[in-house]
């Protein structure tokens, strides 16, 4: 299929936690530290992400996301960020999701763009101020905890791309 002239394909990377620690965490049971807790009935993941939300007196909000997919291609318009605080997405069924992030500080370019696929047993914290696109989900009705920021503060910049485009293609 032709790419559109004014289109980037972008293609998903697996997500791990070493290519991710530049835009926050990832939140798994794979690979992490746990000690038995519960008189041996449970194991306890500790400490898995940087909850950041005290900013200004920021609340923690608790939330459930249901999300359906965008029509493939996905043209990428647009990035977010919240300046104030982390965001966790923590999926409540197994199937993968793709993360489409930008490093934190200056606005974000194509070049700079990073496009995960999640591996079903994993949810992601963006770290504060790290660019990011919208929930992006691949099946019907995928469930999601989340945790971020509540106050009054405005907490969420939006930047639009201009010219060339991100894309994510139809099969990838
Ligand atoms: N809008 C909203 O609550 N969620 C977004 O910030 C998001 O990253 O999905
Ligand atoms: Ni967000």
């Amino acid at each position: 299929m032709s790419q559109a002239p004014n289109r980037m394909p972008l293609i998903p990377r697996p997500l791990t936690r070493e290519a991710f620690a530049p835009f926050g965490d990832v939140i798994e049971t794979a690979g992490r530290d746990h000690f038995t807790i519960n008189d041996g009935y449970a194991e306890r993941f500790h400490d898995l992400a940087n909850i950041d939300l005290a900013e200004q007196n920021g609340r923690t909000l608790l939330s459930i996301f249901r999300a359906r997919p965008r029509p493939r291609p996905i043209v990428i318009t647009m990035m977010e960020r919240h300046p104030l605080s982390s965001q966790a997405f923590i999926p409540l069924y197994s199937v993968p999701f793709l993360v489409l992030v930008a490093p934190a500080g200056a606005e974000p370019t194509l070049e700079n763009l990073t496009l995960f696929r999640t591996n079903g047993r994993q949810g992601v914290n963006f770290a504060r101020g790290v660019w990011h696109f919208p929930l992006l989900v691949e099946q019907e009705n995928q469930e999601f905890l989340i945790v971020d920021r509540g106050g009054p503060e405005k907490n969420c910049d939006l930047f639009y791309f201009e010219g060339v485009l991100g894309e994510i293609p139809a099969a990838t």
